[in-house]
C-alpha cells in the first residue's frame, strides 16, 4: 500500500475538517480525492505533505509512519501555485530540482527533457511573471515531478490549462502511472475523474462518504433503469411508460421493478422490435451531486 490513513482527525477550532478518515491508496494507481468545497481534501493533502499535523490518527507511507524523510518521495502540486515571479523558468526549475535532492547534471538533463517535452524550451530564460497562466502551470507541473517521486499529489492539476494543454498534462499523468508512480488527484472535475482515476474516495463535511473503484462506485449506484427504443410496434405501449415517438421509433425508460433484464427484454419484444436496450449508468458527476445533496437534506 503506497499510502494508508488511519483514523485521521483534524479540527480548526470548533470546525471539523477531517473525521476518522480511513483510506488506502494502492501502489501504481491514480486515486481520485473528491468532495465539494470545504470537504477536507486540502486538509488531508496538507497533512500528508507535513505542512500541518493531524490531531490524531496516522498516515503510513509504504507501511512506515509519516516521517520528514518522506517529503523527498512526494511530489506535491498545490492548489495555490507557488512560483517565484522574478525567477527565470530555468532557474526556478533548477531550484526545485536541487531542493528535492537532484545533482546538478541530473537536474539539468531532466529539466531540458521536460521543457522540450512540454514545448517550453524557448521560454527557459523568461521570468515567471512574463509567462501566461498555462505556461506557469506547466513550469509548476514540471517542478512537481522533476525528482521522479513515487507518490504524486496533484491538487486541481488542470486548472488554468486550455483543453489542448489539459490533454497534454493528462497524458503525462497517465505516462507517469505507467512508469509506476502513484497519483492522488484532488479535483472537482468529474469528467477527468472518469477518464483518469482507478479508485476514488469522496469526502463531504469531513467524512468519507464512499470509496472504491470507479466500477464499484458506479455499480452501487445503479438505479436499474433501462433506456429503451422500439420499432415496428405490434401492440400499443402502456400509457404509464410515458413513451414518445419520433420517425416511427418509440423511446422510453423503464425500471426493472424486480424483473431480470432478460425478463424485461422478453416482455418488450412482445411490443415490437427492440432497437435499443441500454442500462442507464449514472456518471460520477451525477453520483457526486446525488451524494452531496442527500447529505444536505439528511
Ligand atoms: N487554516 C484554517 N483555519 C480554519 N479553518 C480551516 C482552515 N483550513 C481549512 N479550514 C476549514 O476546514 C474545512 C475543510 O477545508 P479544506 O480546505 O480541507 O477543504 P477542501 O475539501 O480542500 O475544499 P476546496 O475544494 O474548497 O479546496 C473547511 O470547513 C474549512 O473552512
Amino acid at each position: 500500500m503506497m499510502l494508508k490513513a488511519k483514523n485521521l482527525n483534524k479540527s480548526y477550532g470548533t470546525n471539523k475538517a477531517l473525521t476518522d478518515l480511513n483510506l488506502e491508496v494502492p501502489k501504481g494507481i491514480i486515486f481520485g480525492l473528491l468532495g465539494p468545497n470545504g470537504a477536507g481534501k486540502s486538509t488531508f493533502i496538507r497533512i500528508i505533505n507535513q505542512i500541518i499535523d493531524a490531531d490524531s490518527g496516522d498516515i503510513l507511507i509504504n507501511g512506515e509512519k509519516l516521517h520528514p524523510k518522506h517529503i523527498s518521495q512526494i511530489g506535491y502540486l498545490p492548489e495555490e501555485r507557488g512560483l517565484y515571479k522574478k525567477m527565470k523558468v530555468w532557474d526556478q526549475m533548477m531550484y526545485f530540482a536541487r531542493l528535492k535532492g537532484l545533482g546538478h547534471q541530473e537536474a539539468k538533463s531532466r529539466i531540458h527533457t521536460w521543457l522540450s517535452k512540454l514545448e517550453m524550451l524557448d521560454w527557459r530564460e523568461k521570468k515567471i511573471e512574463d509567462l501566461s497562466k498555462g505556461m506557469a502551470q506547466k513550469v509548476q507541473f514540471i517542478s512537481t515531478i522533476i525528482h521522479n517521486p513515487p507518490l504524486l499529489i496533484l491538487d486541481e492539476p488542470f486548472s488554468g490549462f486550455d483543453p489542448v494543454n489539459a490533454e497534454i498534462i493528462k497524458d503525462e499523468i497517465l505516462q507517469l502511472k505507467k512508469e509506476g508512480t502513484t497519483v492522488i488527484l484532488s479535483t472537482h472535475r468529474m469528467e477527468s475523474v472518469e477518464l483518469l482515476c482507478d479508485q476514488v474516495a469522496m469526502i463531504n463535511r469531513s467524512y468519507k462518504i464512499l470509496d472504491g473503484t470507479i466500477r464499484e462506485v458506479k455499480n452501487s449506484f445503479r438505479p436499474e433503469v433501462y433506456q429503451i427504443a422500439l420499432n415496428q410496434l405490434k401492440k400499443e405501449i402502456p400509457a404509464e411508460w410515458s413513451s414518445s415517438e419520433e420517425e416511427g421509433i418509440w423511446t422510453f425508460t423503464l425500471s426493472l421493478s424486480g424483473k431480470s433484464p432478460n425478463e424485461l427484454l422478453g416482455e418488450l419484444m412482445g411490443y415490437g422490435e427492440v432497437v435499443s436496450f441500454r442500462e442507464l449508468v449514472p456518471s460520477m458527476e451525477e453520483i457526486f451531486i446525488h451524494q452531496v445533496k442527500s447529505m444536505q437534506h439528511g
